[in-house]
């Protein structure tokens, strides 16, 4: 099946400034896919790239199969939500309906409708007075209505309130259930994330950290517990990406592909590790390696050296 982004050494630079840089990546259909980093990783970027509102500067992508926005049958495929989830704050819910259905060739006038039913949005009243729970609802309808391939959400949930965003993050669910579409967002709530994504891309300093599917990459992270000194040589094919000691104890995250690690270590040392945990030691060690203090071995990173 033709993957729905696929990117080859795409990079973006402003002047000097790198804001995506050689990001080579294959991302499968029907997926909910989380894209996180910290500020500035390159998130906005990458998905006004899939979206075709900027051009890369090196590198190649496809969105399904074609040049984005190349043209006006591969614009109506790909649905894109900005960060702050922005609409037209004169127009009423209602004329943001007849906008859409005027502008977008496959409109789903019913679902449309139906949903601005179901959470409760009065047609009559003007976006501009919407909180921002109810505009976040608004801009999933009108993205969902369109009836794309693919849904594209720039921080959708990072204004709203626990509630609202689970409300948010519920309809999400259901319309991907119901329309059969893949949906890339991009948040800083790893919890959330954890809810509803089952890919991941992780950025930081304009370069991708991490890669694949959720189950997948929890399946080869784990974290290792063992006495100061114990860890110190582990064989190839077992990555440490974060390491922290203590003056008696050694906590590691690893990324073990080969399965080895089993052999190696007690059981009994070896815990399952959540996504929050796995994107953070990915996170922290790409800082490190932006502050110039790359990991090499984890003993070369004593706790109280990195304090
Ligand atoms: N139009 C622009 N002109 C100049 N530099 C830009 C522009 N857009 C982005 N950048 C720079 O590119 C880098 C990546 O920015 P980007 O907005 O993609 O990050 P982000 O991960 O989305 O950040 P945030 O989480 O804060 O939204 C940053 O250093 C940013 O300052």
């Amino acid at each position: 099946m033709t993957p729905v982004l696929r990117s080859d050494g795409l990079t973006k630079r402003y002047g000097r400034r790198p804001a995506l840089t050689e990001a080579t990546l294959s991302i499968p259909a029907g997926r909910i896919v989380g894209l996180v980093g910290p500020n500035g990783a390159g998130k906005s970027t990458l998905l006004n790239l899939t979206s075709g509102i900027i051009a890369p500067t090196a590198g190649t992508i496809e969105v399904l199969g074609a040049r984005p926005a190349a043209s006006a049958t591969q614009l109506a495929k790909v649905a894109f939500v900005a960060q702050d989830t922005p609409v037209y704050a004169g127009l009423s819910v209602a004329d943001h309906l007849r906008l859409g259905a005027r502008l977008n060739p496959k409109w789903d006038a019913a679902l449309a409708r139906r949903r601005v039913e179901q959470v409760g949005l009065d047609p009559a009243q003007k976006a501009g007075r919407l909180s921002g729970g109810q505009r976040a609802q608004l801009a999933l309808t009108l993205a969902a209505a369109k009836r794309p391939q693919l849904l594209i959400f720039d921080e959708p949930v990072a204004a709203l309130d626990p509630l609202a965003r689970r409300a948010f993050l519920q309809s999400l669910m259901e319309f991907v259930a119901e329309l059969e579409v893949t949906v890339i967002l991009s948040s800083h709530l790893l919890a959330d994330l954890e809810r509803v994504c089952d890919h991941l891309v992780v950025l930081a300093g304009s370069r991708v950290q991490l890669v694949g599917d959720v189950e997948d990459l929890l399946d080869v992270h784990k974290r290792v517990i063992g006495a100061r000194g114990e860890l110190d040589a582990l064989p190839p094919g077992i990555e440490v990406i974060q390491a922290d000691h203590t003056t008696r104890q050694s906590t590691l995250v690893v990324r073990d592909t080969t399965g080895v690690l089993a052999q190696l270590v007690p059981a009994a040392d070896v815990e399952r590790i959540d996504l929050e945990d796995m994107v953070l030691a990915y996170l922290t060690r790409a800082a490190r390696v932006t502050a110039g203090a790359p990991i090499r071995g984890y003993a070369e990173q004593p706790l109280e050296a990195q304090r």
